[in-house]
């Protein structure tokens, strides 16, 4: 017994913290087993058609979402939201449709949040719901939703919409719960991303399922289905649903109801919307709408064309017009970056117009816009619903003007109607029209590549006419080719040629189907061609597309490359452009030999084996002589890197040991300043490694575990603004924008930080600052142009530039 003595007493020490533990574990386990139970119970008992399931607190939904939509403020359920979510959550498939503007996100992320919750799922579990959007700014924006929702789950969740390296992405794609994706990305991974599938996903949540069950992402929507089970739940929501039977055994749906909360409605387009057209005969187009621009210039206005070139030409055209209104573009040919921060600054903007392509026309939730413009007509009725949807969201008033064509009046006023769509034809006061051919002549005049863009557009429009199908509407040999070209400011009109006999349809999605056989969806531009096989890209390849940042660039490609953009175009339409006289000669001359400039040497092209070398940089270099480091000095003449001073010039100088001394003490002075100025350097690199370091730690304390895995904050912030920003993320732990502002706020108990530098300033520290590296740039001979802001559009680096010419 005293033997057993001392080890009972640890044995007593021990033991009774343990089961403790153990014991409140087991408790809370028990806990969240009854109420899950619970809630299983009331869904069961549930009556999904409840004329008293008014809010979000009549649900039953678990604490997690339901204090994720307080916080968001959700309250009052909008009638999809009635009708969808209680027989979701009660296991059904949907079929959902309801006007746009009307609350269907919520309708489908409530039950994918609650279908997780019950399964208990973890990370372990892997990919639990997919949600596919047609568009990535749609992606985006359901993301973000899901986030503010879901703040209170431990979910992870991700957006996959490419426009990031594929293997960058596929590293935490294995970790995630609920993913928002475009169909190409998507599919792309389940092909390729190795440890990651969709074998255990539970519910597939097709947003705007109309246009994702079409034609474009057909294939790859089929493809991605053959990678899930059966078993799933699917819900399809859009403004514009259809009943294809075909479409639904497509997705294997099974018994789905079919939830439309507008079906009996009057109109199928929001009751808060004023739905007016004007006839306007093409040519007259562009008048029209910088008149209407220029009326409107407090207002926030979206103004829908048909191509991203159409965007482009009447972007630029009108930016160097200065209507006074801002002016911002979106097309899907945009890097992802821009199209995100375009996004983001119209939604951010109290007024100003967005020219686009229908990349926005569906299911983006900008706030409070006033007009709809659809300046092109659009191809059907329902794309005129989803880009009239753009305005008159939730509770709010909207207006929308549709421009049409006389040739296209009738036809499409039919298809409207049969659609339900209340609309009142206006005209436009006489006072506020003004024909501004003359100005966009004059900017054609002035800048070739606005004229190329004006000719692209013109091309596009004309070819996008010509696609359509529907031929009661879109009347190409009605249109006054002529009048159109002329009044983009075009000085001829461009010349055409049809390609007979091609399969319509099969040219118009080509494009798309190219793209999302890539895996990167061009998101309902019409223009954009389809995608070239990876090649080796030199760094002068790349440098030209650098160029594409900018309107010169395609002009610039364009004489580099002869087409290589439109090889979709050159199919179908293309500008004949006919040769004048000298290029005739050079044509005529081309045929005997060509004489190629190499540096200083001229290379003679007079054999088909040489002319192939033009085609190779590299096989070129052998022809050239070793090249030379030159230095230029501030006149702009070339110098060798060393040249030695003659004898003569020297003794000229003075004698050889005081101009020694005069040489060190020079030296010595510019090794002082450039000491200081390193000094300064290094302390801001070990202020910025500091600074880094908190953050880093400061990220994992508020990173979540999830399932063990602790992901950096800094890895996780979608809301920050560069360009790597990640897009997969844990919902828990990513800030909330309404959070931010709170952040900040509690940030002023810090000590006060110094003012943020501008670029320049006043206060008299940096006056100092500045008269210092005046005097030393005077010194130097170099010209300084102050600027009150930073350039950060091509009318500033004009400015910028032109102030640097003066002298
Ligand atoms: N229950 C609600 N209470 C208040 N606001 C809501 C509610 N549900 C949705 N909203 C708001 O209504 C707006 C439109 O919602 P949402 O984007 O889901 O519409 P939608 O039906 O998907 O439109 P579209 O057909 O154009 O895609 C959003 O700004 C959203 O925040």
């Amino acid at each position: 017994m005293t033997q057993n003595g001392p080890k009972s007493a640890i044995a007593r020490r021990g033991k009774p913290t343990k089961s403790k533990s153990t014991e409140s574990r087991t408790l809370k386990r028990k806990r969240v087993e009854e109420d899950l139970e619970k809630l299983r119970i009331t869904i069961d008992e549930l009556d999904p058609k409840s004329p008293s399931l008014k809010n979000f607190n009549d649900l039953p939904l678990c604490a997690a979402t339901a204090s994720g939509l307080r916080a968001s403020h959700f309250e009052v359920l909008t009638d999809i939201q009635r009708a969808a979510i209680p027989l979701a959550l009660k296991g059904n498939d949907i079929l959902g449709a309801a006007k746009t503007g009307s609350g269907k996100t919520l309708a489908f992320l409530v039950p994918v949040l609650e279908k997780l919750y019950r399964e208990r799922w973890t990370e372990y579990d892997g990919l639990g719901a997919l949600i596919i959007s047609p568009t990535r700014e749609l992606a985006v924006q359901i993301f973000e939703v899901l986030r503010k929702i879901g703040r209170n789950h431990t979910f992870s969740a991700g957006l996959v919409i490419g426009g990031k390296s594929l293997k960058e992405e596929a590293e935490r794609l294995g970790r995630m719960n609920i993913l928002v994706c475009t169909p190409g990305r998507m599919l792309q991974h389940l092909d390729q991303t190795a440890g990651f599938d969709g074998d255990n996903l539970q519910i597939l949540v097709l947003d705007e399922a109309d246009r994702i069950m079409d034609m474009g992402f057909q294939s790859a929507v089929d493809a991605l289905v053959e990678h899930l089970p059966k078993t799933r739940q699917t819900l399809l929501f859009s403004a514009t649903q259809s009943k294809r039977v075909s479409d639904l055994a497509r997705l294997s749906l099974k018994d789905p109801e079919y939830v439309s909360a507008h079906e009996e409605a009057p109109a199928a387009t929001p009751t808060n919307l004023q739905q007016n057209y004007i006839v306007v005969p093409l040519a007259e187009k562009l008048d029209t709408l910088w008149g209407f621009l220029r009326t409107n210039l407090t207002s926030k206005i979206i103004v829908f064309l048909s191509s991203g070139k159409q965007v482009r030409f009447i972007f630029e055209s009108f930016k160097r017009m200065q209507p006074g209104i801002p002016l911002l573009h979106l097309h899907g040919r945009q890097k992802q970056v821009a199209r995100m921060e375009i996004t983001r600054r119209f939604a951010a903007a109290k007024y100003g117009c967005l020219f686009a392509t229908d990349v926005v026309a569906r299911g983006v939730d900008f706030p409070a816009v006033d007009w709809v413009i659809q300046a092109d007509c659009p191809e059907d009725a329902d794309t005129y619903i989803h880009r009239v949807g753009r305005t008159a969201r939730y509770e709010s008033k909207g207006k929308a003007v549709l421009f049409l064509d006389p040739s296209e009046e009738k036809g499409f006023l039919k298809r409207l109607e049969h659609k339900k769509v209340p609309i009142t034809k206006v005209n436009v006061k006489e006072n506020k029209k003004k024909s501004i051919t003359n100005e966009l002549q004059s900017i054609c005049f002035q800048s070739p590549d606005v004229k190329y863009l004006g000719q692209k557009a013109f091309i596009s429009y004309t070819r996008s006419v010509h696609l359509q199908k529907d031929k009661e509407v879109f009347k190409f040999d009605q249109l006054d080719l002529d009048a159109f070209a002329a009044s983009l400011g075009l000085p001829g009109t461009p010349q055409i040629r049809y390609q007979k006999g091609e399969d319509v349809k099969r040219l118009k999605n080509a494009s798309r189907m190219a793209a999302i056989s890539s895996g990167s969806e061009s998101d309902g531009d019409s223009d954009s061609g389809p995608k070239k096989k990876e090649v080796v890209r030199t760094k002068y390849d790349k440098m030209t597309e650098r160029q594409n940042q900018d309107v010169l660039s395609s002009h610039y490609r364009k004489v580099l490359e002869d087409g290589e953009d439109d090889a979709e175009e050159d199919d179908f339409l293309s500008v004949k452009r006919v040769l004048g006289d000298d290029e005739l000669d050079e044509a005529a001359g081309a045929k005997e030999a060509k004489v190629v400039k190499l540096g200083n040497q001229e290379l003679i092209i007079d054999s088909k084996r040489r002319e192939k070398l033009l085609s190779s940089k590299k096989k070129l270099l052998k022809f050239m002589d070793k090249p030379t480091k030159l230095v230029f000095d501030d006149d702009g003449n070339a110098h060798q890197l060393y040249e030695l001073q003659g004898l003569e010039d020297f003794s000229k100088e003075g004698p050889a040991e005081k101009l020694r001394e005069k040489f060190v003490e020079m030296e010595a002075e510019k090794v002082a300043e450039q000491d200081v100025e390193d000094k300064q350097l290094a302390k801001a690199k070990r202020k910025a490694k500091r600074d880094k370091a908190k953050a880093r730690e400061r990220g994992e304390l508020e990173g979540e575990a999830v399932g063990g895995v602790l992901v950096p904050q800094a890895q996780l912030d979608v809301d920050s603004e560069e360009e790597d920003e990640d897009p997969l993320a844990l919902l828990r732990s990513l800030p909330m924008p309404d959070e931010k502002d709170d952040r900040e706020e509690e940030d002023d108990d810090e000590p006060p930080k110094k003012k943020a530098k501008k670029w320049f300033q006043d206060d008299s520290e940096d006056e100092r600052e500045k008269e210092r590296e005046r005097k030393k740039r005077k010194k130097s001979g170099k010209k300084v142009i102050e600027m009150d802001h930073e350039p950060d559009n091509l009318q500033d680096l004009e400015a910028l530039a032109a102030g640097l010419l003066e002298d």
